[in-house]
């Protein structure tokens, strides 16, 4: 069985540093012309998959988007993921899930058991009831080739009072979550599945990114203010492993699929120039 980070390490390769989000927000349905409920939502998702299903390494779905529409919200979720998996995206659900490791326990059969309709290639989680409670997230995903992408530093300004609150060692809670990733990655090659979320906003923290052996997520780019330029600020030698996002930033080319196309590729190509490392 060949793992996520295997899987994530070839669909990079093949398409190119990205990662897409699917965010419906009410005000993106109503720009594209579409109503704000469930045929919206279904309308929307379908123009989006059909747009750059085809083209870019990673889709994330943002759950929370779907969720707001009840049962049959998380009906059109299960089946946007069927189709980026036909499409040939990888799929990262932003469902950023955390509890007590018997809860977490579901929530892994929720989202990585692969005969779950919700079944995804990875998650994210939150770590904030420890990154231990989250091991039966990690071993499920070991089991079936899936990966999960823990929060560190995230992108929101509200985030630093408690990922940059120092520890009785002198580390911050980001680096602890950090250094107990990169335990879990320790290895592996040609890329760990254990991956982080590191905000493109955030500049220079000085955290050690270094022994991660993970992909990093980085969403905040586009409408939250980052740019790709910012990503070298944030992530200096450990550019090569990062994931770039972005959601309404593309989203907002809609509903013309040549306007998304257009859009994705441009971002891929700010991307890309800024990750090339010479
Ligand atoms: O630190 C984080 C973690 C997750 N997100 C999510 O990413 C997208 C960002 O959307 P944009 O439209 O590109 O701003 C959204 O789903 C967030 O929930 C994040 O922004 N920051």
């Amino acid at each position: 069985m060949e793992t996520f980070g295997a899987r994530l390490h070839r669909a990079v390769a093949e398409r190119g540093p990205l990662c897409v989000g699917i965010d419906p927000h009410p005000g993106l349905l109503a720009r594209w012309g579409l109503s704000d409920d469930i045929e919206g939502l279904d309308r929307f998702c379908r123009i989006v998959v059909e747009a750059i299903g085809d083209r870019v390494a990673v889709v994330k779905p943002q759950s929370a988007f779907f969720e707001r529409f009840g049962s049959r919200g998380v009906g059109i979720l299960e089946s946007t993921i069927r189709q980026l998996r036909n499409s040939g995206s990888l799929v990262l659900l932003d469902v950023k899930r955390g509890d007590i490791g018997s809860t977490v326990s579901a929530y892994a059969s929720a989202y990585l058991d692969p005969s779950s309709p919700l079944y995804v290639d990875a998650v994210t989680a939150s770590p904030y009831l420890g990154v231990g409670s989250l091991a039966p997230m990690f071993e499920l995903a070991a089991a079936h080739g899936g990966g999960v992408f823990v929060l560190a530093l995230t992108s929101n300004p509200e985030g630093a009072a408690v990922q940059r609150a120092v520890g009785a060692d002198g580390r911050t809670v980001a680096q602890t979550v950090i250094d107990e990733i990169s335990q879990l990655n320790r290895g592996a090659e040609p890329l760990g599945s254990f991956g982080l979320v590191v905000g493109a906003t955030i500049g220079d923290t000085g955290h050690d990114l270094a022994g991660v052996n993970g992909p990093l997520l980085a969403p905040g780019l586009g409408a939250q203010g980052a740019t790709a330029a910012d990503l070298r600020t944030v992530f200096g030698s450990s550019l090569p492993s990062v994931l770039p996002s972005y959601s309404r930033e593309v989203l907002g080319a809609g509903p013309d699929q040549d306007a998304l196309r257009a859009a994705t590729d441009r971002v891929l190509a700010e991307c890309r120039a800024a990750l090339a490392t010479s």
